[in-house]
């Protein structure tokens, strides 16, 4: 018996929840964007793993430094909490996303993993016990705890972290329609240190325009409002200190605006970009005009996405 999983890509923070709310991402010509893991019976061997994919070579040479060699010993050791007998497994990564890129690779490499090998194990661990073994596996990788990448990977659509009374995230209704046009330059912004330009403390006022942000959205998202919600996709905390990381932001966003973009900003914490709108034309329009001015190499691309609502899944039993 073995298993494939896959996992989709994610935007963290959505602009307007920092650290709480996230999305995932689904290419709408049928690409895999995302990470997929096959665990197969390791037979005498108890642990092995192998890697594939276009970026493969991105990847930390030893094994013990990749993050899918931590999940399955997280993994394990909830088991032997349990009592649960641990099977000798082979896995393999096949690693498609870039790292460092935005678009929530690691936790594409966490989540397809643990969730695989749960599977392979016969789902001993329930939903929320897996998304806090893969908060905690994000944590170890960008140094602080957060959801907003692995969760909405895990479970689909958009996801905001309530993270009380037992419950780490649930989904908030989206707008169907929405296409999210997915710009990856092609360079690296490591998620640490993204992480440490941020200021310790925020000015009143900001916080006052986070929360009215945070809440319209999530307001509109269940009035059905999508005008009111797109308006308040706006960021306070996060864009006007990243900003000067990713080159040709400003721009971009710019010009994605005056094509007709309902909203547009940073995935994460960048260097990917994000451009709402409801109208197919102008987002294969945003789409070309990214690919040739946002773009900065050959590892860089544009995808037209939906709303992933599936989350990780199964793609059968072999690679
Ligand atoms: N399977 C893996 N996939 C991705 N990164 C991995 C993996 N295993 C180990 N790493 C290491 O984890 C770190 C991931 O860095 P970082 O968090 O910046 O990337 P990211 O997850 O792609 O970021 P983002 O969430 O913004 O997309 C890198 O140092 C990388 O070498
Ligand atoms: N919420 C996180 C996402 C990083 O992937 C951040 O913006 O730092």
């Amino acid at each position: 018996m073995s298993v494939v999983v896959y996992a989709p890509a994610s935007i963290g923070n959505v602009s307007v929840g920092f650290d709480v709310l996230g999305a995932a991402v689904s290419p709408v010509d049928g690409t895999l964007l995302g990470d997929r893991v096959l665990v197969a019976d390791g037979g005498s061997t108890p642990f092995s793993l192998s890697c594939a994919g276009s970026f493969v070579d991105k990847l930390p040479e030893n094994h013990e430094e990749n993050i899918v060699f931590h999940c399955y010993l997280v993994f394990t050791r909830e088991l032997k909490k349990r009592d649960i007998a641990v099977r000798p497994v082979s896995m393999t990564l096949e690693k498609n996303m870039p790292i460092g890129s935005g678009l929530g690779s690691s936790a594409c490499s966490i989540v397809a993993a643990l969730d695989a090998l749960n599977r392979f194990h016969d789902q001993p661990l329930d939903e929320n016990a897996l998304l806090a073994l893969m908060g905690e596996m994000e944590a170890q990788i960008s140094g602080s705890l957060h959801y907003d990448n692995v969760a909405p990977c895990y479970l689909g659509g958009l996801q905001l972290m309530v993270e009380d009374e037992g419950i780490i995230s649930q989904q908030v209704p989206c707008f169907e329609n929405w296409f999210w046009v997915m710009a990856y330059p092609g360079i690296k912004v490591p998620t640490a240190e993204a992480r440490a330009i941020l200021p310790a403390q925020y000015r009143r006022q900001d916080v006052i325009n986070h929360g009215r942000h945070l809440a319209g959205f999530i307001h509109g998202c269940y009035s059905g409002q999508p005008k009111l919600a797109a308006n308040m996709i706006k960021d306070v905390v996060a864009e006007p200190y990243r900003e000067k990381l990713l080159p040709g932001f400003a721009n971009a966003r710019k010009y994605a605006k005056e094509a007709g973009a309902l909203a547009t900003g940073i995935s994460g914490s960048g260097p990917t970009l994000f451009s709402i709108t409801d109208d197919e034309a102008v987002a294969q329009r945003v789409a070309k005009w990214l690919s040739e001015n946002y773009v900065q190499n050959e590892e860089g691309f544009v995808h037209v996405c939906r709303l992933d609502t599936n989350g990780s899944t199964v793609t059968g039993s072999e690679l």
